[in-house]
């Protein structure tokens, strides 16, 4: 095994292609640390479960490189890597009571009879489930089967687990109580956690890091915050929560224009006049007096959220402009929309993460600072 400095997992330039010569992941290149949480994120069929199959060893890549703590692993089958799966299914064994669960991958490393019982209620213990041990599989709840689940992974005392949308089949209220627990149980453990998700809320409240996926590409990875605040291009910006989307121009470093108007951003780097996405946050939007605000708009609708009201409104141009105020409004008025430079995030259309990193590198290697 490699030293603690190393990635747990590495790709380099991994792609998988099926026998019709369909690409499902294309070039994917990053690096996975040690001991902290991960959770790959995107739409449907964009690529997630096939990371995970080529990491867990069920499935080959047809090009590229994976290694495990400094080891190829290209050709090490599944049962020779020290990696354990919580599937989305649990993938429990009915016929067995719940100690019998966690405890099979014990029996089968024929471990002695008391450490098997001492690990076994070491692991029920983390998930809260001791005194379940005699339980039979079908009376438990769907929460304590994923917990089931979950400790079966934890006993075998991995050094990475990967969890396939396995919150996936619980109801809104279970499903937030377990995200707190697998979080906290990750924090506790130490062990490093590979969450698979199409929910970006999830990604957002559970993660240390995200890789935002779309079409077998990593769209863009980092904090949860970065990708939130400093969504790459417009496919991350409405994966990664609503967001006002409208074309604008970059007329010169940290000048946009947009609706016709010109703006102060914080944002450079970009060619002359090249056009680019504007990126508002409906958080970031003030309703003003009419005249007051920057944008002149006119509402259309307003929804009541609870903790905020969603308004919905329009500007001269068409665009629409989605706001999120505690302030009420009339519909059918016109208001003002007032916001930061720093509100306003500009993007390449269709940019990918690496197209950005070498723009801004040429950017700063100009003599510009971040
Ligand atoms: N054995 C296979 N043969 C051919 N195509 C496959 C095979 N397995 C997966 N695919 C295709 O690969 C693409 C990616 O699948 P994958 O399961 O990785 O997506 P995903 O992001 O996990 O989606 P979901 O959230 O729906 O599970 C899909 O278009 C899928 O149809």
């Amino acid at each position: 095994m490699g030293g603690q400095g190393e990635p747990i997992i590495r790709f380099e330039g991994v792609t998988k292609r099926y026998d019709d010569d369909t690409v499902v992941l294309d070039n994917v290149s990053f690096e996975i640390e040690r001991g902290k949480f991960y959770t790959l994120l995107g739409p449907s069929g964009c690529g997630k479960t096939t990371i995970l199959r080529l990491i867990a060893g069920f499935t080959e890549p047809s090009e590229g490189n994976i290694w495990l703590s400094g080891r190829n692993v290209n050709r090490v089958p599944a049962n020779k890597r020290q990696v354990n799966t919580v599937f989305q299914d649990y993938a429990l064994f009915p016929h067995l009571n719940v100690f019998e669960n966690v405890a099979f991958g014990l029996r089968i490393k024929r471990l002695n009879k008391q450490v098997i019982t001492e690990k076994v209620r070491e692991a029920l213990r983390f998930v809260n489930l001791a005194g379940y041990e005699s339980r039979e599989i079908s009376e438990m709840s769907g929460g304590q089967r994923q917990r089931v689940a979950i400790a079966r992974a934890i006993v075998n005392e991995p050094e990475l687990i990967l969890l396939d949308e396995p919150l996936s089949a619980l109801d809104l209220k279970l499903r937030t109580e377990m995200q707190y627990e697998l979080r906290e149980l990750q924090r506790s453990l130490g062990i490093t956690f590979i969450f698979v998700t199409h929910d970006q809320e999830e990604a957002l409240a559970m993660s240390d890091e995200i890789f935002v996926l779309n079409h077998g590409k990593i769209q863009q990875s980092g904090t949860p915050i970065d990708i939130y605040d400093e969504p790459i291009n417009r496919f991350v910006a409405d994966f990664i929560g609503e967001s006002n989307i409208v074309s604008g121009t970059m007329l010169e470093d940290y000048l946009v224009e947009f609706t016709g108007r010109r703006f102060e951003c914080v944002d450079g780097g970009f060619r002359p006049n090249e056009t680019v996405d504007v990126i508002i946050r409906p958080e970031d939007l003030e309703v003003t007096e009419p005249e007051a605000g920057q944008l002149r708009v006119k509402v259309d609708s307003q929804l009541f959220r609870g903790v905020h009201y969603e308004i919905c409104c329009y500007d001269s141009a068409g665009n629409e402009w989605l706001v999120h105020s505690t302030r009420r409004v009339t519909v059918g008025a016109e208001i003002g929309l007032a916001f930061d430079p720093e509100a306003i995030h500009i993007m390449r259309h269709g940019e990918t993460e690496e197209a950005f990193d070498k723009r801004l590198e040429a950017y700063q290697g100009a003599g510009h600072a971040e």
